[in-house]
């Protein structure tokens, strides 16, 4: 096409919602004008599905859950019977903050809470975090600080930094389940730093979770400063909206309501059941033709040129590929669908992977986040009459074009800001965008199937771990790896035995390894002393 027929596509393809400033641009995605009416058939169902998900159907039958993401932001669509829950939450979550602000929930140490730990995963984390990135003022009332594993030392880093201020700290612990061994291995080693420094955990603890979860249960958090509902209908990866990151953006001083309607008027564009007048069924249609037609299967690269968005494309991992990657569809058939998603921010990523994206394999397509206003307030001219936002507007339009011309395609969602209601928006763009893309390939979008798989193998490595120290305890001589798993009763899996005994042996917990390190079969290994002394005899245990 040449320019006047891109500047016609563009016209002709132009989404643009009034109230939210918001643009969608479609055009250099190279589908023809026949794949609406090819998809109506498929969209039609997608928008009966999704009026039916709205109005409580149980949209996640393998979990036999109903999926209520969208109530949370106009809680008159929800149930009768859940309403009432919705309002209570949000109004519990704005006293408690509104409290905290005025230091009238306080520590017991200390005149304010001046610093928030926030301890969860997936779910659980990647919504606070990418809303704190992109929404934190300059000064927030309170700083943030994230725990999202079960790592030893990013833990250290963390729980050190805070040393100082860990009596004006406010412990938020996150998990829908309540049962994630990550989750509760973070909130472990925070007890036990509050609890070094002589600090009463539950005075500085909140609990974000199901009531009567594992969680809620092992800690009695009804004796934590709070405890805020967390939904059976509310999935992790659809959860931001909901108290899990209502409550630390609230902390921050982030105008939750404000997010919340900006969800909700996206929300309401999202329902028309009209493919090209729907900001979310029109990037559902890319999509389709991007990653299920007969193009292959394409990549999704998240590229927003802003800072503070830079964390979109990691929630967007979660929210896409968590929904999507699935092996079976809903009538049990094998389709391995999903959509990869990746990327960072431009222009960045122009001096990283670009360079592929241009000229290399051309298994993608580029979402670009363009924010028209620059910053608050005037800018210094870097060179006469350019600014430095011109450079990232011209960087941005510079690779659209480049890639374009390189038969590259590409979607542009533009925003006026990056405020509260345009987050709010762009959250509840994709969620909707989601459930409509799982429609049109047949998919349940709700459930994670495929991840327990990971947690199973992991909780069968830690079993091994606990047999082979249970061993080496009563064997006085070094034993071969295979004579240790001759023992456990396990003799095909020297190689794990191998993994365990490598790393316990790099560790303070009195496993010595003899040999070779370069020739794992003729390892042997003991219960003794190690090199370090020291970090032998120290094993820490949870508070
Ligand atoms: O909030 P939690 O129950 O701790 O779950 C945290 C996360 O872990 C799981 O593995 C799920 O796949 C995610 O969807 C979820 O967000």
């Amino acid at each position: 096409m040449n320019n006047q027929e891109l500047w016609q596509r563009y016209q002709d393809w132009l989404y643009f919602h009034e109230g939210l400033g918001l643009y969608l641009d479609v055009s250099r995605m190279n589908f023809g004008d026949d794949l609406i009416g090819k998809l109506q058939p498929k969209f039609e169902q997608a928008f009966k599905a999704m009026d039916e998900l709205e109005a409580g159907a149980i949209a996640n039958p393998d979990e036999n859950r109903r999926v209520g993401h969208y109530w949370l932001r106009d809680p008159e669509l929800a149930p009768e019977e859940l309403k009432g829950e919705i309002v209570a939450t949000l109004e519990q979550i704005e006293s408690f903050v509104e409290k905290v602000h005025e230091g009238i929930i306080r520590p017991p140490s200390a005149p304010q809470f001046t610093d928030i730990l926030s301890i969860g995963i997936g779910g659980s984390s990647l919504g606070p975090k990418f809303v704190a990135k992109a929404l934190v003022a300059d000064f927030p009332p309170l700083n943030i600080h994230f725990i999202d594993n079960t790592d030893p030392d990013g833990m250290d880093q963390v729980l050190n930094r805070l040393k100082d201020r860990l009596c004006s700290t406010l412990c938020i612990v996150i998990s829908k389940s309540g049962g994630t061994s990550e989750t509760r291995n973070g909130l472990l080693e925070a007890k036990h730093a509050f609890h070094s420094q002589g600090l009463d955990f539950s005075r500085h603890a909140v609990a974000i979770t199901m009531s009567g979860s594992q969680m809620d249960v092992a800690e009695n958090c009804d004796n934590w400063l709070a405890k805020f509902a967390m939904f059976d209908w509310v999935g992790g990866r659809t959860s931001e909206m909901s108290s899990v990151g209502l409550l630390s953006a609230a902390l921050l001083g982030i105008d939750i309501r404000s997010m919340l309607g900006g969800a909700q008027e996206m929300d309401k564009a999202t329902r028309l059941p009209d493919i090209k007048r729907n900001p979310a069924s029109l990037l559902a249609l890319c999509w389709y033709h991007a990653c299920h037609g007969d193009n292959g299967s394409k990549n999704m690269v998240i590229l927003p040129y802003k800072d503070s968005l830079v964390l979109f494309s990691r929630y967007l991992q979660q929210l896409v590929m968590e929904s999507l990657g699935k092996e079976l569809d809903r009538d049990g058939k094998v389709v391995h669908e999903g959509i990869t998603v990746y990327g960072n921010k431009g222009s960045t990523d122009q001096h990283a992977y670009v360079q592929q994206l241009r000229e290399g394999l051309p298994d993608f397509f580029a979402t670009f986040i363009e924010v028209l206003e620059d910053r608050k307030g005037p800018s210094i001219e870097i060179e006469p009459d350019f600014t430095s936002g011109d450079f990232l507007s011209g960087l941005l339009q510079g690779t659209r074009q480049a890639l374009y011309d390189n038969q590259r395609e590409s979607i542009t969602i533009t925003v006026p800001r990056v405020d509260t209601r345009c987050v709010g928006a762009l959250i509840a763009l994709y969620e909707r965008a989601v459930g409509f893309y799982a429609s049109l390939v047949n998919i349940n979008a709700y459930h994670q199937p495929g991840v327990e798989a990971g947690k199973k193998a992991a909780a069968d490595f830690l079993l091994l771990q606990k047999n082979i120290l249970a061993v080496l305890k009563t064997t006085r001589q070094p034993l071969t790896l295979s004579a240790l798993a001759e023992k456990i009763g396990v003799p095909d899996q020297v190689e794990t035995i191998y993994k365990v005994v490598r790393h316990l042996s790099m560790n303070p917990r009195q496993i010595v390894l003899h040999g070779n390190l370069a020739k794992p079969v003729e390892l042997s290994v003991s219960l003794g002393r190690q090199n370090n002394e020291e970090g032998n005899l120290i094993l820490r245990k949870a508070s």
